[in-house]
């Protein structure tokens, strides 16, 4: 019998420095993540990082937190009910990271009698750190304690038509009130030597002006080609015009090169240069969360008001809305009936 893994990040249980430094701990410990040496990430993460961030990053998430819990749980919740009633498979949810592992996800589908799964990392993109890790994991844990089921994985989905119809239209949807002088299209940034790391040909990915228009096998795993795809191909959808729209990257940590433009320097440039109008929106999340509703619609717009910006809206996530919820349970009912997965 068929049924649905739906995967997302994972939140820490309350926003306290108590339950935030076990599920950073975990995160940041994952070799995808920080991929130095066992030791070295230990002495970085243990030894560095969480001497000072839990507490900084609780803080972070008590500006967002629900009454019902974090924003990504909550919202991967509702995103898992409405597309159970979509379908007559059993769908599940699990996290990566923290409270509501992919093991107690795949157990309750092992309870509902299921030995074929579709695994749906939530991320439109291919990265180490997000979607790979989710797929090795789920493998790493079937193979483990599931050897009995059979795991298929969805795709990363950046360039689906169906998606980028979706997509454009919560855009649209968005921009409706809200007279713009630019569009800034923010995605969750990697270190450039993920970008390499992922490169299977080892030399394609040279991180320059070119390297992701030119066509390449890379670009199955290059979440760079990935996302500058994602834009362009909404940008077209939306006919907008070209020099109203960019690209930059958000949620660096400390250290080596990640990819750039980086989007707070992106907003004092943008703000400098007579942009006064800002809408952002934030396509490598499906379900809003710490970095979307924390780091771009609070800090974003205050960073930008300072730097001379008048206007600005954040977009929210696709979360829950109904034409999302419809185009998964269409990908789902599609691979039950004919075993086809969308491309
Ligand atoms: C596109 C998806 C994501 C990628 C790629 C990704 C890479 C990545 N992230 C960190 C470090 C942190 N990310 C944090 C939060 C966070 N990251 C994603 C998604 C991707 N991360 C989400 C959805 C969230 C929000 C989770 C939530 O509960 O709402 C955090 C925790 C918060 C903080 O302390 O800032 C860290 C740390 C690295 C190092 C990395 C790639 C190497
Ligand atoms: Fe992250
Ligand atoms: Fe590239």
């Amino acid at each position: 019998m068929k049924g649905v893994l739906l995967v997302n990040l994972g939140s820490p249980d309350s926003p306290t420095p108590k339950d935030v430094r076990p599920y950073l701990d975990e995160f940041l410990m994952d070799e995808r993540v920080i991929d130095a040496p066992k030791w070295l990430r230990n002495l970085l993460v243990r030894g560095i990082i969480l001497q000072t961030r839990p507490k900084k990053s609780a803080k972070a998430y008590a500006k967002i937190w629900w009454d019902e819990g974090s924003p990504l749980i909550v919202l991967s919740e509702r995103f898992r009910d409405k597309v159970q009633e979509g379908t007559k498979l059993p769908v599940a949810l699990g996290m990566r990271y923290g409270s509501g592992s992919i093991e107690e996800g795949l157990e309750s589908l092992k309870s509902q009698g299921v030995t074929e799964v579709l695994l749906v990392p939530l991320y439109p993109h291919y990265a180490m750190s997000s979607y790979e890790t989710v797929v090795v994991k789920a493998l790493e844990v079937g193979a483990a304690k599931f050897p009995e089921m059979e795991i298929i994985t969805l795709p990363a989905f950046y360039k689906n038509p169906e998606y980028i119809k979706v997509l454009s239209e919560s855009i649209a949807e968005g921009l409706k009130d809200f007279e713009y002088d630019h569009i800034l299209f923010s995605y969750h940034g990697i270190p450039e030597r993920h970008i390499r790391k992922s490169d299977p040909t080892r030399f394609h990915c040279k991180i320059d002006g070119q390297c992701c228009k030119v066509n390449s096998v890379a670009h199955n795993t290059c979440y760079r080609h990935q996302v500058y795809d994602t834009t362009e191909l909404v940008k077209k959808e939306l006919n907008l015009p070209e020099d109203k729209v960019s690209s930059s990257f958000q949620s660096r940590l400390a250290g080596d090169p990640w990819l750039k433009p980086y989007t707070d320097y992106e907003f004092k440039r943008l703000a400098e240069e007579g942009k006064k109008r800002l809408a952002v929106i934030t396509p490598a999340f499906v379900s809003d969360c710490l970095e979307t509703l924390e780091e771009i619609a609070m800090e974003g717009k205050e960073e930008f008001l300072e730097a001379g910006g008048t206007d600005y809206i954040h977009i929210p996530c696709l979360n829950d809305r109904e034409d999302w919820v419809a185009l998964m349970a269409k990908w789902i009912n599609t691979w039950a009936e004919t075993e086809a997965l969308p491309v």
